[in-house]
């Protein structure tokens, strides 16, 4: 129980920073409410005299004025390039037109190309500005519980294929995070819940204080507050120690992937349609799957793949390969989208799998037989905790 009060949110101060120590890539994420009003000076710090602004359209119509102004009182020249909400601009066509849109703003390499808005804005922009001119630096204002918790941080940018998810990216790091909190309080549900998915996992990595203190504090962090700028906080701390150990996946970033090889083949099935799942609800179930998995290979206790099922379904996330509408997926279909994961070493599949809540591990050359048994058994709904 002490571990479980060492993470009490009445503790986290109202404003965090946390060093991403990268050597010469080293950078900060400011994380609390109201860090986005130190915007335009921070860029001004950064010695940029123009930015270019990437959002998207539902972010632009909500924040997209105020912090352009707030860029604009610094004395630096802000221009705004929008795209369409949604995991649509996250491919070719609108990577260029954002590179095309950032080469015509006449961003030099000493400006910054500045991503406001959730892991697609962030992924796309990052992208973008690792491509134009070979590296225009960039920073991360994100927007969405799951953007300030996970992809604005480690510098993975990128945009998805046909073939599959973020097929096509550099890694690319910012060079500073602002997380404002107060930016969230007009996320809708859905969004707080998938971001929440990401939450969880930090736990389910290696850190099993945390996946309790996520149990009883879960609903407290959907609802906003201090528990959920501790959520934040921690996360991002959790992130960036993995990622100055490992910033190009050699080895222990991989981690981070934890349930994603079936995340990523979900989201491709369903072409990246928003409407039957975004990212972090492929996560979630992602992350009951690798738990199952873990189980049905004799890794772990069932008891604990229900655990993790049953706090995730608490929480209004899915846990299961049939809670998608308008999605039927088929074992086959499945590990065709996986044979595409980036984690797959000469032709073998790579999972993440469990020994236990907070003891995830690396496990390469994973039996494709099985992982199809395993796929027929989920898609026919059974080996699954009821509800
Ligand atoms: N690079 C990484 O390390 C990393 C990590 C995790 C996820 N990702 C990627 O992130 C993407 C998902 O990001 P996401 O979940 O943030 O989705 P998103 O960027 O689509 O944002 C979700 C929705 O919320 C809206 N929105 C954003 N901020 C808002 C706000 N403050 N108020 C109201 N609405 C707001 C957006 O317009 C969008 O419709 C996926 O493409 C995933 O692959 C990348
Ligand atoms: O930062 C990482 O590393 C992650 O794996 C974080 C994931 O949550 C994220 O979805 C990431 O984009 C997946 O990376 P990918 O290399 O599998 O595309
Ligand atoms: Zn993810």
């Amino acid at each position: 129980m002490s571990a479980i009060t060492s993470h009490a949110a009445a503790d986290a101060p109202a404003r965090e920073a946390v060093r991403v120590a990268l050597g010469e890539r080293a950078y900060d994420i400011l994380i609390g409410r109201g860090v986005s009003e130190e915007i335009g000076t921070r860029a001004a710090a950064l010695g940029a005299r123009a930015v270019a602004l990437v959002t998207d359209d539902t972010v632009a119509r909500l924040h997209g004025e105020t912090i352009a102004a707030r860029v604009a009182s610094a004395g630096l020249r802000c221009e705004t390039i929008t795209v369409p909400a949604g995991e649509g601009s996250k491919g070719y066509a609108t990577l260029a037109r954002v590179c095309d849109a950032i080469l015509a703003s006449r961003i030099e390499r000493g400006d910054l190309v500045m991503a406001l808005g959730g892991g697609i804005v962030g992924d796309l922009a990052g992208f973008a500005a690792a491509i134009v001119r070979r590296g225009v630096r960039f920073v991360q204002v994100p927007t969405t519980l799951l953007a300030q918790v996970d992809s604005s941080v480690g510098g993975k940018t990128g945009i998805n294929s046909v073939h599959g998810k973020n097929l096509v990216g550099a890694f690319h790091q910012p060079s500073l995070v602002l997380a404002d909190t107060a930016l969230l309080d007009t996320l809708p549900l859905r969004e707080l819940r998938a971001g929440y998915a990401e939450i969880v996992k930090y736990g389910l990595i290696d850190d099993a204080d945390f996946f309790a203190w996520c149990e009883a504090n879960g609903e407290a962090v959907l609802a906003g507050g201090r528990e959920r700028e501790h959520a934040v906080a921690h996360s991002c701390r959790a992130k960036a120690a993995i990622v100055a150990r490992d910033e190009r996946e050699e080895g222990d970033r991989a981690l981070l992937n934890l349930g994603h090889t079936f995340a990523h083949a979900l989201e491709r099935l369903a072409h990246y349609d928003p409407a039957i799942l975004v990212h972090g609800e492929a996560v979630a179930a992602g992350l009951a799957l690798a738990y199952r998995f873990s189980a049905f290979l004799g890794l772990c206790a069932p008891a604990d793949a229900e655990r993790v099922a049953r706090h995730l379904a608490a929480t209004g996330l899915p846990t299961t390969l049939g809670a998608f509408p308008g999605l039927a997926p088929d074992p086959e279909r499945l590990l065709d989208a996986m044979a595409q994961d980036k984690k797959v070493v000469a032709g073998q599949l790579t999972f993440i799998l469990a020994r236990g809540v907070g003891e995830s591990f690396i496990a390469r050359g994973v039996d494709v037989a099985a992982v199809r048994t395993f796929l027929a058994r989920e898609c026919a709904g059974e080996g699954q905790m009821p509800g």
